[in-house]
């Protein structure tokens, strides 16, 4: 029996990275960790410890920090431009390059805001990531954990009943979740876009995502989840495919009839675990002709 090596990549996780853009007195900042992976011809440093073609991670570190001198513009142009800048070498093959964008708030935004004086909310991410293999490069946009939640317009009836359920129906419930979208840029939009056209794209994706919580009546969050991935796909031509995946956020009815108190569906608790699951992958059905897009495999924890 012999021993192979399989597949493999390496890099630097998680370079954390603040750029300061200040051209005016009107600071602007973008806050991201991006992740830079390597593939290709790294056969030798497995098997015998030879580092020749190994660009250290902490080169890769380096790049990220010395790239951001020249502007981060949008995360997904930032990182085609590491990809591109490490796909020039010989032995790197191919490789994944991935950026997660913290939000921040000018402080007393009510008016124009502070000038250089920033508050930072929501457990929220922007995402991005860039796929290169032999096929070419593949970019990926999306969010992460955008909190939300309707306090009516949601119902969850008609389910199987057997001698485990207790679940009650329920016409009138809270919906919430956190909710986590990846969508696929077709390539021709992913070759021609610049970071205005990333920055745009990715606030229209997600005011869909959110204006269709928002209006359809849920039946069930999985109605939901595949009317917010419908939604986008028929907006944005240039967008293959999306996936989502959503906690069901359960908010219970607090029986208070012990104290002699009603409760029409105004007092809840708000449990954190456990919780529904909810994963889609929205398609067009002519778009799936060559099988799975392999920048899924890619994305660990997800449909
Ligand atoms: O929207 C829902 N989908 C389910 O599949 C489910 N299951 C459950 O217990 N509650 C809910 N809610």
């Amino acid at each position: 029996m012999s021993i192979v090596l399989g597949p493999n990549q390496y890099g630097k996780a998680e370079v954390r990275l603040l750029r300061v853009d200040r051209d005016t007195a009107r600071h602007r900042i973008t806050d991201l960790c991006v992740t830079s992976q390597l593939r290709g011809d790294f056969r030798a440093t497995h098997v015998s410890g030879d580092n020749t073609g190994v660009i250290a991670t902490d080169t890769q570190k380096n790049t990220v920090q010395a790239f951001a001198r020249d502007g981060v513009g949008s995360p997904e142009t930032f990182l085609l431009r590491l990809a591109r800048h490490f796909l020039r070498e010989p032995q790197v093959t191919g490789g994944r390059w991935r950026a997660e964008q913290y939000g921040w708030q000018r402080i007393g935004a009510r008016g124009a805001g502070h000038d250089h004086a920033f508050v930072r909310g929501a457990a929220e991410r922007r995402t991005a990531l860039v796929h290169a293999d032999d096929a070419g490069l593949t970019v990926l946009a999306g969010v992460q954990d955008v909190t939300v939640l309707k306090s009516t317009g949601s119902e969850f009836s008609g389910f199987p009943r057997d001698r485990y359920t207790t679940l009650a129906e329920t016409d009138d419930r809270i919906l919430a979740t956190d909710v986590t979208a990846w969508w696929r840029y077709a390539p021709s939009f992913a070759e021609a876009a610049g970071p205005r056209e990333f920055d745009e794209r990715h606030a229209a994706v997600r005011a869909l995502l959110l204006t269709t919580f928002a209006d359809l009546h849920s039946l069930a969050l999985q109605q939901t989840v595949f009317a917010m991935g419908r939604a986008v796909l028929e907006a944005f031509d240039d967008i293959a495919e999306i996936r989502l995946s959503c906690p069901n956020n359960h908010h219970f009815l607090v029986d208070l009839e012990p104290f002699g108190l009603d409760n029409p569906g105004e007092v809840f608790f708000a449990a954190d675990r456990p919780y529904g699951l909810i994963e889609a992958a929205v398609q067009r059905q002519d778009g799936q002709a060559g099988g799975e897009h392999p920048v899924w495999a890619t994305i660990g924890g997800f449909v």
